[in-house]
């Protein structure tokens, strides 16, 4: 069975903490999960966020007199980064030879994204904070359901990934790889070549692509709260155990879930189904292996 995991870069850095040993923790334990499903069977895709770990970066380049690096080169470090730490949780755990791959996924020019920035990325600001930056921020609701503030970028849709068939290659050899970290490296492709653009790529879209591509049975989400909650962040919130693609539809529809944060994954758990996949779960970075048995998240069928 080929199962893609998407770990949320907010879930890897607790309370927006990009700290390395923070981010080493939460590996190790969404690791053990990973070991369980390798041992299963499953030939595993995993793909990340990196929200908190790329706006670290953007803040580090603000308060530094070195060289400035453009937004696409800091999504390719954060692949790097996070890709390493994921191949030594792995090694360590499964004795395979896990592969992470530089993935550039690309965009078109015109995108209206570009002249729209959505994408939160860094850490959650206070009113006062947000207000004390130069950037554009916009609102956001906590984990714990608490409004704060997130700087935005621009996010364009992604089209295709570049390195596809390279990825599809690994991942017939039954060895875990992870791509299209944060969602890929933006790029556009033209007459002059490939050229990197100034976006981060929503990784739930990205990780839609990657598991279409290699013809995934099984996508999770993992993310920092247990599943999907209808009315988030209403009195009337309630956890939500088990829905066709149809009955998230009208969730969504309704403006249920989180601007940029649990609406993407929806839609992106919907593209997915409508593309022949089996099964889509939302779930917590510590219920990976139970939700893909079926016993954790919310458990997403086609209907
Ligand atoms: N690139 C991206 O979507 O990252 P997060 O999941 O951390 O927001």
């Amino acid at each position: 069975m080929r199962t893609v995991v998407a770990l949320g870069g907010n879930a890897l850095a607790p309370s927006g903490e990009a700290t390395i040993a923070a981010q080493r923790e939460r590996i190790e334990a969404t690791a053990d999960q990973l070991r369980e499903l390798h041992e299963a069977g499953h030939d595993l895709v995993l793909t990340h966020g990196n929200g908190p770990q790329v706006g670290a970066l953007l803040r580090q380049q603000e308060e530094s007199d070195a060289p400035e690096r453009p937004l696409d080169v800091l999504v390719a470090e954060t692949q790097a980064q996070l890709g390493y730490l994921l191949q030594q949780a792995l090694d360590e755990r499964i004795h395979a030879s896990v592969a992470s791959v530089v993935t550039q996924v690309e965009v078109d020019p015109e995108d209206p994204a570009f002249g729209e920035p959505s994408k939160p990325v860094g850490p959650y600001l206070s009113a006062e904070q947000a207000g004390e930056r130069d950037f554009e921020t916009t609102d956001v609701t906590t984990p714990e359901g608490e409004t704060a503030h997130r700087r935005v970028v621009p996010s364009p849709e992604p089209r295709r990934i570049l390195e596809g068939e390279r990825i599809e290659t690994l991942v017939g050899d039954s060895e875990p790889v992870v791509c299209g970290g944060g969602g890929g490296v933006p790029v556009t492709v033209g007459d002059d070549g490939i050229e990197g653009v100034a976006a981060v790529v929503d990784k739930d879209h990205t990780t839609r692509l990657v598991a279409e591509r290699v013809g995934a049975d099984v996508l999770v989400m993992a993310t920092d709260v247990p599943c999907v909650y209808a009315d988030f962040g209403t009195p009337e919130q309630s956890r939500i155990a088990d829905a066709t693609a149809a009955e998230m539809r009208e969730h969504l529809a309704g403006g249920e879930f989180g601007e940029g944060s649990m609406e993407p994954k929806i839609q992106a758990c919907l593209d997915f189904l409508d593309a022949g996949g089996e099964r889509a779960v939302v779930a917590g970075t510590e219920d990976v292996a139970a939700a893909v048995r079926g016993d954790a998240g919310t458990q997403i069928h086609p209907g």
